[in-house]
């Protein structure tokens, strides 16, 4: 069998969730994933404490906020309708059915409500959609619902064009990190980022010396592109990340659905002169956390991965599902596609000829 170089980072919501993939056949990842957003300082101190004893030898991605906006951990799971009236605000208000989050993002939803007449808040990469209303308070936003869900805790909350803009880490991330970086199996992904002085910030806090400073700069970033960024900008991140992930879930929100399809169609052709890996995120196997099994769609879209240099893939949802069963089916199915889908397998396969024939005429094209 030839070697696979598309590389797999599972997402992880515990150690029990680690040792069912661990304890699993043909489902080892190549590295697991901890977003840090869902858990507390010491939650992850803990974790790490554990992981490192078990499998320390596998590296880990810690996924920082950076700039990402979320729901706050107080937020209540409520279930919102088209066309209710909703608040965004800080703190709950009696009566109201309030979305909660940063104060500072309830007066950036105010004084943008102020210059554009229909401003939309997308919540957990777009499940639910809100149009905000003219604010008559500074301490809430109406809005009515456009797009009715579940709304759960510490989801996305998207406003387009992202409104915060960062140069350092955020108390939060900065605290995370003292706390972490003494762990050698630790890498960081750092989310929503647009200037390469954040991930300077980053590797600056780690330090030199810390123990999961093993790579050539210092410890290894990967830089999360998820917001409208010029092609300036995104090579500006690639020069000082070691890596960058393509995240099309939250890209998605703040893009929309066809600005996604055009920036990605352009994206893919730029990918080679990043001088970094890049890597594909968000709702690569969609269907497998619910279904147990993937589309053709999806399939095909990871052998167009291949081919277009992507170096592998994150998966989120499709491993932190409920479902143990579907998320070890997940890992196994991207190991197999993406192993088929390499060059030298397909020469040896039933489309050796196909494969052939593709060879001539990406030649010719070449030529012309
Ligand atoms: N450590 C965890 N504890 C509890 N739930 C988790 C944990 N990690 C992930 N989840 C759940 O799985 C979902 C998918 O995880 P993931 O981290 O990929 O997505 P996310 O919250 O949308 O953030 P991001 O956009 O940074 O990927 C989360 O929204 C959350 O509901
Ligand atoms: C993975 C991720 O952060 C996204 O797709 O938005």
């Amino acid at each position: 069998m030839s070697a696979n170089p598309f590389t797999i980072i599972a997402t992880v919501p515990n150690m029990e969730r680690v040792e069912a993939i661990l304890g699993a056949e043909g489902a080892r990842p190549d590295y697991f994933r901890l977003n840090l957003s869902h858990c507390t300082v010491q939650q992850a101190v803990d974790f790490l404490t554990a992981y490192n004893q078990r499998c320390g030898d596998i590296p880990i991605f810690l996924d920082l906020q950076g700039s990402k906006i979320r729901l706050l951990r107080e937020q209540p799971t409520i279930t919102v309708n088209a066309g209710e009236e909703v608040v965004v605000c800080s703190a709950p208000i009696a009566g109201k059915t309030c979305l909660l989050v940063d104060a500072q993002v309830v007066r950036t939803c105010i004084e943008a409500c102020g210059t554009h007449p229909s401003i939309t808040a997308l919540i957990d990469d777009g499940k639910v959609e809100l149009r905000l209303l003219h604010p008559t308070s500074d301490a809430f936003v109406p809005a009515t619902v456009v797009r009715g869900g579940k709304v759960l805790p510490r989801k996305g909350f998207n406003l387009s064009p992202h409104p915060i803009c960062l140069t350092t880490l955020t108390t939060v991330d900065h605290e995370f990190v003292v706390k972490t970086r003494v762990f050698p199996c630790v890498r960081y992904a750092l989310s929503f980022v647009s200037d390469p002085r954040e991930i300077v910030a980053l590797r600056e806090t780690v330090g030199r010396d810390a123990p999961c400073s093993r790579h050539a700069r210092g410890c290894f970033v990967a830089a999360k592109l998820e917001r409208a960024l010029s092609v300036a900008e995104t090579r500006a991140l690639g020069a000082v990340s070691d890596e960058m992930w393509l995240c099309r879930g939250d890209m998605g929100s703040q893009l929309g659905l066809p600005g996604l399809a055009q920036f990605y169609r352009a994206f893919v052709h730029v990918m080679p002169s990043f001088g970094c890996p890049v890597i594909l995120a968000g709702e690569v196997l969609d269907h497998m956390p619910m279904a147990g099994i993937s589309t053709r769609s999806e399939v095909c879209h990871l052998a167009d991965a291949v081919e277009r240099g992507y170096t592998g893939c994150v998966l989120s949802n499709e491993t932190v599902c409920p479902s143990t069963d579907n998320a070890l089916a997940a890992i196994r199915l991207v190991r197999a596609v993406t192993a088929a889908a390499q060059a030298d397998r397909i020469v040896g396969s039933p489309f050796g000829d196909w494969w052939a024939e593709a060879q001539r005429a990406l030649a010719e094209a070449k030529k012309h």
